[in-house]
């Protein structure tokens, strides 16, 4: 069985597919397999907080890389958050959108059903259960898996071998910005302050877990 099973199989049924794309480095795989293998690719990516410097930068090199568009979207947590008030006031007016909304969504802006993602089974017990019983093609959801039989170990040779971009961001931070936790806003509003400040316009009290970090970590180093 080769790694590349899954992805060609995929691309017998459809030619066109939409890729989640957080800049983690299984869906910057899955975007270039995808690219490789299907003839229309779009993507879309769930943003925490809209226009972030440091995420746009880099979707906008993703987009001229490939020659795609990259639609942005609102996370879905993000629907929590706002009515129930974490990190803000609550807003019982905002609905509740779950994942399957998003996709509904992007489905309906590009046309396209199809939609890969960069799951694996060695993330967790719950990915595998999940994968293992759909396999690399949930026909149900309308969702493919290309990389689930892939490990980490195979998924950096593949970002190293193809030279794909990795985001300058990850390697700064040294995580993927999506969550709000104080450890890493403490890290944003090192390194890119202006998209700090921009965080608390939508989750002002976000701040208050980045000054315990602080002091947490400034009577540590006593
Ligand atoms: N913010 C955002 N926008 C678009 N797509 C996203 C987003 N977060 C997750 N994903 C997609 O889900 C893949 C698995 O992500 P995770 O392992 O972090 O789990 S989770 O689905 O978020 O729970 C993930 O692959 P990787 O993040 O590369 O592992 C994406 O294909």
């Amino acid at each position: 069985m080769s790694l590349l099973d899954a992805i060609k199989t995929q691309s017998q049924i459809t030619d066109s597919v939409i890729v989640s794309f957080s800049m983690g480095k299984d869906s910057i795989v899955t975007l270039d397999l995808c690219m490789r293998y299907f003839k229309h690719v779009g993507a879309f990516f769930m943003y925490l907080v809209p226009g972030l410097e440091f995420q746009e930068n880099t979707l906008k090199k993703y987009e001229k890389y490939y020659g795609i568009e990259i639609l942005r979207v609102p996370h879905f947590e993000n629907s929590n958050f706002y009515r129930y008030g974490s990190f803000r006031d609550p807003d019982f007016t905002v609905p509740l959108v779950k994942i399957n909304d998003i996709y509904a969504y992007v489905r309906k802006q590009t046309g396209v059903e199809w939609i890969a993602g960069g799951e694996k089974i060695a993330d967790s017990i719950v990915r595998l259960s999940m994968l293992k019983h759909s396999g690399s093609v949930d026909v149900k959801r309308r969702r493919f898996y290309p990389v689930m039989y892939w490990h980490d170990k195979e998924i950096k040779e593949y970002i190293k071998y193809h030279r794909l971009l990795y985001p300058e961001f990850n390697r700064k931070l040294g995580f993927s910005f999506h969550s709000l936790a104080g450890k890493e806003l403490a890290a944003i509003k090192d390194i890119y302050p202006k998209d700090y400040q921009r965080i608390l316009k939508f989750f002002p009290e976000a701040q208050a877990g980045v000054l315990q970090y602080e002091m947490n970590k400034k009577s540590g180093e006593k």
